[in-house]
């Protein structure tokens, strides 16, 4: 093949191409290739040395040893000097040819090593540069071919998984997929949904990995393409157990901010509102998103605390928190109290990007506590103060005053037989009494002074910085007030107090103290007649312990049996015959002796023990009576009822139980009644007597004269007899003037039908003059003191010396 046969075969090879003729060791011809590769041009280099191109000693050595006829071909690299005379790096090929018929002719091939170097060297690069991408990513990246072949994995994907050490220097696809099913806790699951993957090579997955460790994945599964076609399946894994846990928290913040019964607020670091939850929108009476951008402070106030809003921006700069009452302000009405607590929200460089404020609605609670306290401090009838909020009040004034030197005073006040009227008119008509009177009373005080209520009909003023005149004149104004006739169900009738008054420092320093001294002035009142006032002396202490050690004694003395009847008999005037004795009561007071009435039936009227001490006498003497009937010595027997005993609503009943048990005929049984019990509430004493009557008992009326001793009522009431005080015989015959009254009243009692009785006849002219006067029936000394039953009954036997007791 000549030259230019050969030289269109090499024009399209990409490799370079020249042809040698090894004789002259010249160039005969070029492809474009190898033109390129010299950096030359074609006419340059045909005819040029073989030499001057590749002049590299193994190349020399060729040429001389072709000459030599050593050698045919030589591959090997060497350098190329190009036009510009620098050395490329070839892969160079010497080849013998024959062209037809011609002299031999060497074809020498080359190839740029340094082209093929640089490509060799990008790849590697590539590949570096994506293995270090592949470990850089935080995921764990697994690639495997269509069969679930694994291809490669980055160390994340190691860490994620704990993949042994072994399986990451020694390649063994069972034993990394047998761990990872052993990871997880549905290792078949695990394995199925693999095998669904693999099945459908081009499908995107995503899945949730949950692992034994607690651990979560995240799997992305894709497919791997080349040239558009599946040639395997990446799956990137990433540890999202954190996040999951981040947004799970979130989720629920979310919930809670939105279902929370307490009102959330989260205002930006100015204060202004960014979002309210449901709840805050209720109480504030807005709509969603209606204030948001306003300045939460609008919403809010404080009417103790006008700097609240500064103290709260210091707390929360300093410790990030505070929590204060305030209140949520309403276009009308009062507005809303609010529990609050506001919490400071930095991000991590610390810079303030929210506050959140949780508020809780205290109205209920305070309203509670405003109803706990009001029963806790009020009593419920009348509503005024009880005992614990005039302790508190009295001992802030207590304090005031130790400061300020001034005192005040503290009155007691009673009001004067209410027990009769609760006892007779029941409960509900006392506490409407209560309740007036309470009314009444505070209209006379100002609204510095306290009235409280202790229970029963017990009131204690607290007299601010009031001395003895002020407390005096307030004493006047509140029996005044009390004294006024009241009218309830249409009843009218008037009612007194008695009142007792301590002064501060002097009577007392505590509230103990000084209630102790108004009580014991008040007891002095009582005692005085009722119906009046008195300041504490501190002798009265004393006589007011006496008193309520007797009260004491006398309960006790009655269960333990200490009492006695003595009784006083009474003669007919116009026989000098007994007809009658009146039974008196005696108390054997252990470490005292015998104690007369008068020292203990007052005190007993007083706390109301009589209504008990008289049920013990009439039945005793009911019974004394019946006995002497049954030993054929029948005498009628006097038994003295009080008022509170009369009142009883079941007395009556008692008087016609007590016959009855005893079996004493009611003739046999007479009740010496006061003027008092006729007087108070007239009409149904009335009703009372004419049942005492109907049951067939003597009425008398004891003490007449010393009282109203009205005609009017005498006339009315069905009584039988008169009893003339002693204190108007007493005097008689000498005192014309008593003489002249006993006179009368005889003479009255007779027009009315009834017998006359003349008591304390000591004297035998008190006789005289009371036969002259045509009284019927006298008692007294002059016949016999009162005396044991005994010797009442040995009295009427006559024997002698009977009839000198007590
Ligand atoms: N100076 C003088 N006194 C005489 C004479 N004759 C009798 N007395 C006394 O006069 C009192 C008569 O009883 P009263 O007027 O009902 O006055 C009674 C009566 O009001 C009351 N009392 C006595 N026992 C009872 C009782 O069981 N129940 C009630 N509610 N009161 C009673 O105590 C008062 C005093 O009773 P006593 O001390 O027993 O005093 C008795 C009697 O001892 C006399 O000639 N001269």
């Amino acid at each position: 093949m000549s030259i230019l046969h050969c030289a269109p075969l090499t024009e399209g090879l990409l490799e370079a191409v020249l042809v040698v003729d090894p004789a002259s060791e010249c160039i005969v011809s070029v492809n474009a290739a190898a033109v390129r590769l010299a950096g030359s041009q074609r006419e340059a280099m045909v005819g040029s040395r073989i030499r001057e191109w590749l002049p590299e000693p193994q190349d020399a050595t060729y040429w001389d040893e072709w000459q030599a006829g050593i050698v045919q071909t030589l591959e090997s690299q060497t350098s190329l000097r190009r036009a510009d005379g620098t050395l490329l790096r070839v892969q160079r090929r010497f080849s013998p040819i024959h062209p037809n018929g011609g002299a031999p002719q060497v074809l020498v091939a080359m190839q740029d090593l340094h082209a093929a170097e640089r490509t060799r060297q990008h790849l590697e690069t590539l590949l570096a540069e994506l293995r270090a991408a592949l470990e850089s990513t935080s995921d764990g990246i697994l690639v495997c071919d269509l069969d679930g072949h694994i291809r490669a994995f980055n160390r994340t994907f190691a860490t994620l998984w704990a993949l042994p050490e072994a399986l990451l220097t020694q390649p063994d696809d069972a034993a990394v997929w047998g761990h990872l099913a052993a990871c997880v806790p549905d290792a078949a699951g695990f394995q199925a949904r693999l095998n669904e993957l693999q099945r459908s090579p081009l499908r995107e997955a995503h899945d949730l990995i949950p692992l034994r460790n607690g651990r979560l994945l995240e799997r992305a599964s894709r497919p791997q393409l080349a040239r558009g076609r599946p040639i395997g399946r990446v799956y990137v894994f990433r540890d999202i157990t954190e996040r999951a846990a981040t947004e799970a928290k979130l989720r629920l913040a979310a919930q809670v901010f939105e279902s929370s019964l307490d009102a959330i607020i989260v205002t930006d670091a100015a204060r202004r509102i960014v979002a309210c939850n449901p709840a805050a929108q209720r109480l504030a009476g807005l709509g969603p998103g209606d204030a948001q951008g306003d300045p939460v402070d609008a919403l809010l106030q404080s009417a103790r605390n006008p700097d609240w809003a500064a103290q709260r921006d210091a707390a929360l700069a300093q410790q990030g928190y505070w929590e204060s009452e305030l209140w949520l302000r309403r276009d009308s009405g009062p507005g809303v109290p609010l529990w609050t607590s506001w919490v400071l929200l930095r991000d991590d460089g610390g810079r303030v990007l929210n506050t959140v404020l949780f508020a809780k609605d205290l109205s209920e609670k305070l309203e509670a506590q405003r109803r706990i306290e009001q029963l806790a401090y009020t009593d419920p009838l009348t509503g005024l103060p009880n005992r614990l909020m005039l302790d508190e009040r009295v001992g802030h004034a207590i304090r005031l005053a130790q400061r300020s030197g001034d005192g005040f005073a503290l009155l007691f006040l009673d009001l004067d037989r209410f027990k009769s009227i609760n006892d007779s008119l029941g409960h509900l008509f006392g506490d409407q009494v209560l309740v007036e009177v309470a009314a009444r009373l505070q209209r006379c005080l100002r609204q510095t002074d306290t009235l409280a209520r202790l229970g029963g009909d017990e009131f204690v003023i607290h007299l601010h910085a009031a001395d003895q005149g002020a407390a005096e004149k307030a004493a006047q104004r509140m029996i005044a007030a009390v004294t006024q006739p009241v009218t309830i169900d249409e009843m009218q009738f008037t009612l007194s107090c008695s009142i007792g008054i301590a002064m501060y420092p002097q009577d007392g320093t505590s509230l103990d103290a000084l209630i102790r001294c108004a009580d014991t002035a008040m007891y002095q009142v009582k005692e005085r007649g009722k119906g009046h006032y008195r300041f504490y002396q501190p002798q009265m202490s004393t006589e007011l312990l006496a008193r309520v050690q007797t009260d004491h004694a006398l309960r006790e003395g009655l269960h333990r049996g200490e009492f006695e009847l003595h009784y006083q008999p009474r003669v007919t005037v116009r026989t000098g015959q007994i007809d009658g004795c009146e039974a008196l009561i005696r108390w054997h007071r252990p470490g005292t002796g015998l104690v007369m009435p008068g020292a203990f039936i007052p005190i007993a009227e007083e706390t109301g023990l009589i209504a008990a001490l008289g049920a013990w006498v009439l039945d005793t003497a009911v019974a004394q009576a019946a006995r002497w009937a049954a030993e054929g010595r029948p005498l009628q027997v006097a038994v003295n009822v009080s008022a509170l005993q009369f009142q009883q609503p079941h007395f009556v009943q008692d008087v016609a139980q007590a016959l009855q048990r005893h079996g004493l005929p009611p003739r046999l049984l007479e009740l010496e009644l006061t003027e008092s019990i006729l007087i108070r509430d007239a009409e149904e004493a009335l009703a009372k007597l004419r049942s005492l009557a109907a049951l067939g008992v003597t009425l008398s009326l004891d003490d007449f004269g010393t009282g109203f001793s009205s005609l009017a009522y005498l006339k009315r009431f069905p009584l039988h007899r008169l009893k003339i005080d002693r204190t108007f015989i007493a005097a008689m015959p000498e005192d014309e003037a008593d003489a002249a009254i006993v006179a009368a009243i005889v003479q009255m009692g007779h027009a009315l039908a009834m017998e006359v009785v003349a008591e304390g006849v000591e004297r035998a002219e008190q006789l005289h003059r009371l036969r002259s006067l045509g009284c019927d029936h006298c008692q007294g000394f002059w016949f016999a003191r009162p005396m044991p039953a005994a010797a009442l009954r040995a009295h009427l036997d006559g024997v002698p010396g009977a009839g000198t007791a007590g």
